[in-house]
């Protein structure tokens, strides 16, 4: 008898979909499972303002293909020029659903975001006010810093200390990587959530290093030791509403991986159900699958839950491409090292 699994629809809380041709190439890859997705705002140029917001929601909606369904859930990227009024405006017209700081110089695109968070605070203020969420790339830049700490150091000097100046303010720790990172959501109050990827839930940092250099397995924030995988395979399938998925599917050209300076970014937006499901059954949890993808996040950010549902089904080895093909170029799609038995259900 086949063993089948049948969930709400799931949300994607953290996606890169791009613009242009990968856009294109990428939209249907995350609309075939989800219903909705945050989107990250980390474009050329980034997306600063609602202005920009509502067009680029108009260019994913424009190059959704016929007869799917998908709602892009925007978010502005905060810089130290971001304008309160017209970040609370676009709160208010339902338009945007988060705002999003990178720290200056921590990953892709980030640039434009924040050096001094004392720049950002009175937007941050207003955030609080309005009950407005900010999500959080947590990686400390500085130099000095070893990158397998970054996040550990970051929480320590500079999440910590934001919340305890702001504590109305709603954070999402953005795709946590640590042991620190789990421990810190678990003992934030209401106000604080956490999104974990599917690609941190499989690799540590001994897929990216041993036996050769794999590119496709190197993303902000990198993969760390066993433990810490172990730490957040407890915290994905434990239950508890605090942890959401949001995938960081984040696709970048061949080209660019497969390079003397490779970006940053696993693309997981194919197969993220299928896998999260052989890693919940891994870990003995099923039942708790639908928690992490499909209820806890619209909890969080005041939502309801959907009302479709997807069905997952255990049978065969499951397949899906090796790459996806966009106009932009090929994108490879992320390799578990392991066979799936899982599949979704047209
Ligand atoms: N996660 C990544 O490795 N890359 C993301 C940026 C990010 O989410 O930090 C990207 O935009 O490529
Ligand atoms: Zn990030
Ligand atoms: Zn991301």
């Amino acid at each position: 008898m086949t063993q089948t699994l049948t969930l709400r629809r799931p949300d994607d809380w953290h996606l890169h979909l791009r613009d242009g041709a990968m856009l294109q190439g990428v939209l249907p890859e995350s609309a075939r499972h989800f219903a909705r997705a945050i989107i990250m705002p980390n474009l050329v140029p980034p997306v600063v303002t609602g202005d920009q917001a509502r067009a680029y929601r108009d260019r994913i909606l424009a190059a959704l293909p016929e007869g799917m369904a998908f709602e892009p859930l925007m978010t502005l990227y905060l810089t130290e020029g971001t304008d309160a009024d017209d970040v609370a405006a676009a709160h208010a017209s339902g338009l945007v659903k988060a705002v999003k700081l990178y720290p200056a110089g921590a990953t892709t695109n980030s640039h434009g975001g924040v050096r001094n968070i004392d720049a950002v605070m009175p937007v941050l203020e207003r955030m609080a006010e309005i009950g407005l969420p900010l999500c959080v790339h947590g990686e400390v830049t500085d130099p000095q810093v070893d990158i397998f700490d970054r996040e550990a150091v970051f929480i320590d000097s500079v999440l910590d200390p934001l919340r305890s100046r702001l504590p109305g303010l709603r954070v999402v720790m953005e795709h946590i990587t640590t042991e620190e990172g789990v421990a810190y959501a678990k003992a934030g109050g209401e106000t604080l959530g956490a999104t974990i990827t599917t690609h941190h839930l499989i690799i540590n940092r001994n897929h990216i290093l041993v036996g050769g250099i794999k590119p496709h397995y190197y993303c902000l924030p990198v993969a760390k030791r066993e433990k810490h995988r172990l730490a957040l395979r407890a915290a994905a399938t434990g239950g508890e509403g605090r942890f959401f998925l949001g995938t960081d599917s984040a696709p970048h050209v061949d080209a660019l991986k497969e390079h003397a300076c490779g970006c940053a970014g696993c693309f997981t937006a194919t197969n993220t159900m299928q896998l999260l499901a052989h890693v919940f059954e891994e870990e003995g949890a099923l039942d708790r699958l639908q928690h992490f993808a499909s209820l806890n996040g619209p909890r969080f950010y005041g939502l309801a839950p959907n009302e479709a549902t997807i069905t997952l089904a255990k049978g065969g080895p499951a397949q899906w491409p090796a790459k996806i093909f966009t106009e932009a170029g090929p994108v490879t799609v992320f390799d578990p090292g392991f066979a799936v038995h899982w599949h979704v259900e047209a």
